[in-house]
């Protein structure tokens, strides 16, 4: 269940927040509500993902407005933010000379742990970002890879509800980046917890959330489902070989009894008011009877790429 059946909080909730640092508005009266199990933050250098998310933490403060982690106030509750929200930094915040395991350990205990369970987490999200067989070297020797999975593991220890990851991708090569994405999903579809991750690319978030948030100049230019562009039930777009006028006369009364309209698009093809089931049968069944070729066939909604262009552009302040 989630916070639109009134029976668990949003994720986070921000309400007018603004944050200025100097002469930079780094947040402008950002407001909005994530409640996917996952949520990519996307926005160019400066947008004000990184602010967004230490203000989520009560590590900054905002000038106005208000923010709610799972329904807790960030100012106010910061005692039980940390205890039930794990946050991992964009740069580098480990102790060299520590092992991975001392580490977690040590954060663990901070956190509110006992010594035995501490241990035990340590072993658990070490074993879950694979780091189990070298958790007793010293931070300092890792690859960069491995220390951004100490990162990630540090902020799971405390078995958060949510975390926070600031750029989880960043710096790694091609093989440290798989690595990373795939721990990041499994955190919301098999362990349960939730996920705010920041990055500057769309493919990572496509690949590990359920939503997109776009930030632009420390406000909200765009939240969508990951899946927009390809919404079963949206608006279609077909093409076909030959008369398409005589395509579409036959087609119409085909697919009206299914509440389906038709008309031309742009390009000279035929749109589909939706892409039902019973709709694109009609189409592949009268093809096939007039020996027609159908060319393409395919979800007429914007892609995701196309919004989330569209809401970056214009540069950050
Ligand atoms: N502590 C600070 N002091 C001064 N300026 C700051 C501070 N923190 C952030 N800023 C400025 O606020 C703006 C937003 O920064 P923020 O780090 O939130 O953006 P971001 O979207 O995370 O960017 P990046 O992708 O580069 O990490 C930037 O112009 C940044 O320089």
């Amino acid at each position: 269940m989630d916070g639109a059946d009134g029976l668990r909080p949003p994720v986070l909730e921000c309400v007018d927040v603004a944050k200025r640092f100097g002469a930079v508005q780094a947040l402008d009266g950002l407001t909005m509500s994530l409640d996917a199990p996952a949520t990519g933050l996307l926005g160019a250098n400066g947008a004000g993902k990184s602010t967004l998310l230490r203000t989520a933490l009560g590590l900054t403060r905002p000038d106005r407005g208000s923010v709610r982690i799972l329904g807790l106030d960030t100012v106010r509750g910061r005692s039980e933010v940390r205890r039930r929200v794990g946050f991992m930094p964009e740069h580098p915040c480990l102790p060299n000379d520590m092992s991975a395991q001392d580490v977690c350990v040590s954060l663990a205990r901070m956190r509110g742990l006992g010594h035995r369970d501490a241990v035990r987490r340590t072993s658990e999200v070490l074993f879950a970002v694979g780091l189990e067989e070298e958790r007793r070297r010293p931070v300092g020797s890792y690859s960069l890879g491995m220390q951004q999975r100490t990162k990630l593991a540090q902020a799971l220890v405390h078995g958060p509800d949510v975390v926070l990851l600031d750029e989880p991708t960043s710096g790694l090569d091609p093989a440290g980046r798989e690595e990373m994405l795939a721990i990041v999903r499994r955190l919301s579809t098999e362990l349960g917890i939730r996920v705010v991750a920041s990055s500057h690319v769309l493919d990572d978030i496509e690949r590990t959330c359920d939503e997109v948030v776009v930030l632009r100049s420390g406000t909200l230019a765009a939240q969508r489902a990951v899946l927009v562009g390809h919404d079963p039930s949206g608006p279609a777009e077909l093409r076909v070989n030959g008369d398409v006028g005589a395509f579409a006369a036959a087609l119409e009364p085909r697919v009206a009894p299914f509440g389906v309209s038709l008309t031309p698009t742009a390009a000279g093809d035929i749109g589909l008011s939706a892409s039902l089931d019973a709709a694109l049968d009609a189409v592949r069944d009268l093809a096939a009877e007039r020996g027609v070729g159908v060319e393409r066939l395919a979800p007429a909604a914007r892609g995701l790429e196309d919004v989330v262009v569209d809401a970056m552009a214009g540069g950050t302040r």
